[in-house]
């Protein structure tokens, strides 16, 4: 048996694997093509703006929606004529349907009295005192749901999804309703959920800053495609074009069109700055240099550029520093320390550490501009 044999032998089939999904309503493509792998026990993130075909992936996955071709596989198994119930995924969708003259309790404990998951009256007492501990739900379990905020709602729809075991949780912005504040807190604790840790998730969400905290991968979806899928850090460092570079990050990515010189430079469009460039690519080439506003530095090491200050912004501890460069801007987020003094018209010199510069072809009508390199 060779090297390759034994490993194959040993690789588990993707928890969710989806091949070739086609799914159109009527004349529109909600998913052109769609193909995602999910491993057992991973967080997944799948982030893309509104119409992107995210709410349709889990449909697909859950057996709500039948795809036009295409395969849906999980563990393994061809969930072709499988109906939902059967496939042992628990699902959470932004418009959670709820019981709502029923008390929180009742809602959070329906699953464990279904037949295929019923559990003893105080094993599933224990479940849902755990889970509405975790949510910060359990003062309003006596409560009637029709009576709670959309906030407190959306967390019991999420506990309903957590309290009993499953293959898969699929969550559709499962977080979406609740404030800034309460969001943050419960990113960090949703994946320290035990069943959360233990059991392959598919998060839908189409705010970045959540996909980056949360996927242990993240696909990005556009027009019922996966455009890119990696950890973070291959999101956030090899961005496979403009449209994802642009999705992460805020204040965003600088993108300044330029060409590239004889030499092998990158060159402003209106001249005004030069910057070596490590990427191959043809002289005359229209290209996006990428830097993002946290990668610039006031004075320091790295390539220079000069230019004057347009505007500052405080944000919060940082403050965001609009510079302008010839007949262009670049933003830049700087500690607040380091930007007291500036005001507008003032001359800086920037830095931008060579690794830290990305390359992309100029963006067309038909599509982003795809980055250039390694
Ligand atoms: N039941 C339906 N009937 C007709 N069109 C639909 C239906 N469901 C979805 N679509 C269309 O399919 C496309 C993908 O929709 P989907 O809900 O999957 O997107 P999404 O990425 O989840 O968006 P959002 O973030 O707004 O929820 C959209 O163009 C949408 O209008």
């Amino acid at each position: 048996m060779s090297v390759s044999d034994v490993l194959n032998a040993s690789a588990r089939p993707a928890a969710i694997a989806l091949r070739g999904i086609h799914k159109a309503y009527g004349r529109r493509t909600a998913l052109d093509g769609l193909e995602l792998d999910v491993a057992e026990g991973e967080f997944f993130c799948l982030l893309g703006p509104s119409g992107a075909g995210k709410t349709t992936t889990l449909k697909t996955v859950a057996g709500l929606e039948q795809p036009d071709s295409g395969t849906v596989e999980l563990d393994g198994t061809d969930m072709a004529g499988v109906e939902p119930y059967d496939r042992g995924v628990a699902m959470c969708f932004e418009s959670y349907a709820l019981y709502p003259h029923r008390s929180a309790y009742d809602n959070l404990a329906s699953p464990l009295r279904s037949p295929r998951h019923r559990l003893p009256a105080s094993e599933a007492r224990d479940r849902v005192g755990a889970i509405a501990e975790l949510l910060g739900i359990s003062a309003l379990l006596d409560r009637p749901v029709g009576a709670l905020s959309n906030g407190q709602r959306q967390r019991i729809a999420l506990g309903r999804v957590l309290v009993r075991p499953a293959r898969a949780f699929l969550l559709d912005e499962p977080l979406s309703h609740l404030d800034a504040k309460l969001r943050q807190s419960m990113r960090a604790e949703l994946k320290a959920i035990g069943a959360v840790r233990r059991t392959t998730t598919l998060y839908v969400t189409h705010d970045s800053v959540e996909a980056l905290a949360l996927g242990d991968r993240i696909g990005v979806i556009r027009d019922g495609r996966i455009v890119q899928t990696g950890t973070r850090e291959e999101i956030w460092y090899r961005p496979r074009d403009t449209e994802v570079a642009r999705a992460f990050g805020r204040p965003r990515i600088n993108l300044l069109p330029g060409t590239i010189t004889d030499d092998g430079r990158f060159r402003a469009v209106d001249g005004a700055f030069d910057l070596p460039v490590a990427a191959r690519t043809a002289a005359g080439t229209e290209v996006l240099a990428g830097v993002r506003p946290r990668d610039l530095a006031l004075g320091g090491e790295g390539h220079e550029l000069t230019g004057t200050v347009y505007v500052t912004e405080v944000l919060g501890r940082a403050v965001e520093v609009t510079v302008r460069l010839g007949a262009q801007h670049v933003s830049l987020v700087v500690p607040r320390a380091d930007a007291t003094h500036l005001r507008p018209d003032d001359p800086v010199r920037l830095t931008v550490r060579p690794e830290n510069l990305l390359l992309f072809e100029a963006d067309r009508p038909e599509r982003p501009g795809r980055r250039i390199g390694q």
